[in-house]
């Protein structure tokens, strides 16, 4: 048999479909093969040696660690369900077993000699056993079914709560990072869901155990041969299970950028705010050719698989079949030759097909445990790496204990409010570019004071602010808040005594209060007076006449995706992200060009506005309006990365450099 698979395999190999098949045209109005090295070769062949060694052997390896990890996860999520689980699937196997060997007592009496209403009475005390070891099994099951219908939704839970803890904590960094962001569409699509399938086939696995120990034992009972004649039938089945799960993971695997790019495009074709632009630019035809390429790839793939697992299949049913029929014929030598008796062969019969029937679930909870544990394996994989990317002094002491990596010296305190910030020496590179963006950069800030960041796009001006803000880590060099390096500071310190007004902020479908407070501040009743904390950042803002015109006031939601939600122009969103930065009151405000969208009015309240808030904290302000930042106490000219002029505006005009050129160029389009 061994022999037979291994032939079967080789062909399979000769002919090359273990890796991703080259993209066929089997439909002639298919788009022409696009290729895509770039979406399939580095996913591939990063697990293309792991996945040459899963054969049935890996399979049964690997299994009690996934069948472990599925328990594990099982008992957190409920202990009580889990045993009850447990327990009533092993008490209705041992109902199974009762069963049979009952029977033999009913065909024992039936096929005994004398008159036929004599062999029934005789056999009716074995009847009744057989029905009820059938009613007690049948009750257990339903039982079991019941408390393993109630583990899903709790391991799911258990599941979702831990990616969601992890990609929230993990350094900025990782969702800058391609491979990462393919990692958690991997582990959020697929391994995620995987998880309750993970549990509910290893308790199939155990049903499928305790039900093939049951007609085992009993065959064993009856004659020792019938038993491993019993496990040949398995080896065919089995052996097209793993092989086929094994090609259909593979795929999965050489399709998951495919996914992701199809999945971004989707947005872009369904989301209402890129519709308006979709419609504009005329890109319906590039975005729907786009797709087209991409799911046209996808189908061809995955129609190899279909395929090649078809082939996989008959090969496996093929066999099983001859299998089968050595079974019944060895039993049918075994009846000849006389070494069993007529009932102990019929109850036989009746054990090798509940054997088998045992024997098919289990294998197929085998196949499929071990399936999903390749995508639960991705899950697990994806948190671990999720979690490793948590900064050490973001964790709580005894997660931080845990971890394998140095432990660093505790985490130190910040001040709650600082004297200055000193920027030391900084340099930056964002993960996977080659160019730095941050090259040597010191600055430094005082309570109280405006410090501007000027210079031409891409000069870093964002980059520096983030790193400021505790967002990133500088490669080099330190931040420091008085004599404390930002380093060595919990995260969320730092995070809850900066506000930041960013180029880019989140329109968050909430309330309008909500977009201000987010999540902070006391919980507004109906009819309760507004928080005045709202109505100053509002009033500071500018976004108090925003609230003044929509329906619900600071109640309105504003997202017109759902009934009764309200939409802002550009203008009327910025003015609710700067009331979002005031509201903080944090003593370091970072405005990255907050006045982007904002009329001349708003835009000038605005920096008198900043200028007021400055009095007691400390504001970073960038950006590109150079009249603005005549008033700062001091101004920084970032060009590629580095600090190239430095002083208040009077000095750098008097300088003659890169701001005094820009300011002169912005002035004159004023002058007439
Ligand atoms: N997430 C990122 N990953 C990789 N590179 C990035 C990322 N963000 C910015 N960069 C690069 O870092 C450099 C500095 O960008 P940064 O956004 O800090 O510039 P900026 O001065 O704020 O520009 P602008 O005036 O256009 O807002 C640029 O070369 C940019 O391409």
């Amino acid at each position: 048999m061994g022999a037979v698979l291994r032939f079967a395999e080789k062909i399979l190999l000769l002919a090359g479909k273990r890796h991703l098949p080259p993209a066929k045209r089997t439909d002639p109005n298919d788009p022409p093969d696009p290729g895509m090295p770039e979406l399939s070769a580095h996913v591939w062949h990063a697990r293309d040696g792991e996945l040459a060694e899963t054969g049935m052997g890996t399979v049964a390896r690997r299994l009690p660690a996934v069948i472990a990890q599925a328990a594990g996860l099982a008992w957190r999520a409920s202990r009580a369900d889990t045993i009850a689980t447990v327990g009533l699937n092993v008490a209705a196997g041992m109902f199974t077993a009762f069963g049979l060997l009952a029977t033999t007592g009913v065909l024992t009496a039936l096929f005994s000699a004398g008159p036929t209403p004599g062999r029934v009475r005789d056999a009716l005390p074995s009847l009744a056993l057989v029905a009820a070891s059938v009613a007690l099994r049948s009750g257990l099951q339903a039982a079991a079914g019941w408390t393993q219908a109630r583990l899903e939704p709790q391991v799911q839970r258990l599941v979702e709560l831990r990616l969601y803890e992890a990609t929230t904590a993990a350094h900025l960094t990782a969702l800058d990072d391609s491979k990462f962001l393919d990692d958690l569409q991997r582990a959020e699509t697929r391994g995620m869901n995987a998880a309750p399938q993970v549990v509910q086939h290893a308790v199939d696995v155990l049903t499928g155990t305790v039900g093939m120990a049951a007609a085992a034992g009993t065959l064993g009972v009856l004659h020792p041969l019938l038993l491993p004649l019993l496990l040949l039938t398995a080896v065919p089945e089995g052996w097209a299970s793993v092989r086929s799960a094994r090609m259909r993971y593979a795929t999965m695997l050489a399709l998951v950028g495919v996914a992701r790019r199809k999945w971004i495009l989707s947005g872009l074709m369904t989301e209402r705010r890129h519709a308006a632009e979709v419609r504009a630019f005329t890109m319906r035809p590039f975005l729907l050719a786009e797709y087209d390429r991409f799911a046209a790839h996808q189908r061809r793939v995955e129609l190899d698989l279909a395929r090649r697992q078809t082939f996989v299949k008959i090969t496996g049913d093929v066999l099983k079949g001859v299998a089968t029929a050595g079974v019944y014929v060895a039993l049918g030598l075994m009846l000849w030759r006389g070494w069993v008796p007529l009932a102990v062969a019929g109850t036989a019969v009746l054990a090798i097909r509940s054997g088998q029937t045992s024997l098919a679930n289990l294998v197929f909870a085998v196949n499929q445990c071990y399936e999903e544990g390749l995508y639960f394996g991705d899950y697990l994989a994806f948190c671990d790496a999720a979690e490793a990317r948590i900064p050490h002094r973001a964790l709580p002491a005894r997660d931080a204990d845990a971890r394998p990596d140095a432990r660093p010296d505790p985490p130190a305190d910040l001040p709650a409010a600082f004297a200055r910030i000193q920027v030391r020496d900084v340099t930056f590179t964002y993960p996977g570019s080659d160019a730095p963006s941050l090259r040597g950069v010191s600055l430094e800030m005082r309570r109280g004071e405006v410090v501007a960041l000027v210079g031409e796009n891409g000069s870093g001006k964002t980059t520096l602010s983030r790193i400021m803000a505790g967002l990133y880590d500088p490669d080099g060099g330190e931040v420091l808040w008085d004599d404390v390096p930002l380093t060595a500071v919990r995260p969320h310190e730092v995070w809850s005594r900066v506000a930041v007004i960013a180029q880019e902020y989140t329109h968050w479908p909430m309330t309008a209060r909500q977009n201000i407070t987010m999540g902070r501040g006391p919980r507004h009743r109906t009819g309760e007076p507004e928080d005045p904390g709202v109505l100053a950042a509002a009033r500071a803002s500018g976004a108090e006449e925003v609230v003044a015109d929509l329906s619900r006031g600071y109640d309105t939601l504003l997202d017109r995706r759902f009934e009764g939600g309200a939409e802002l122009s550009g203008g009327q969103w910025q003015r609710l992200a700067v009331a979002r930065g005031f509201y903080r009151d944090a003593p370091l405000l970072i405005c990255d060009e907050p006045t982007a969208s904002l009329d001349a009015r708003a835009e000038h309240l605005l920096f008198d506005r900043i200028r007021d808030h400055a009095a007691g904290r400390t504001v970073l302000l960038i950006t590109h309006r150079l009249a603005s930042v005549r008033f700062a106490d001091r101004i920084y000219v970032l060009e590629r990365g580095k600090v190239i002029e430095e002083g208040d505006h009077a000095a750098l005009m008097a300088q003659g450099g890169l701001y005094a050129d820009l300011y002169t160029l912005q002035s004159r389009a004023y002058s007439p």
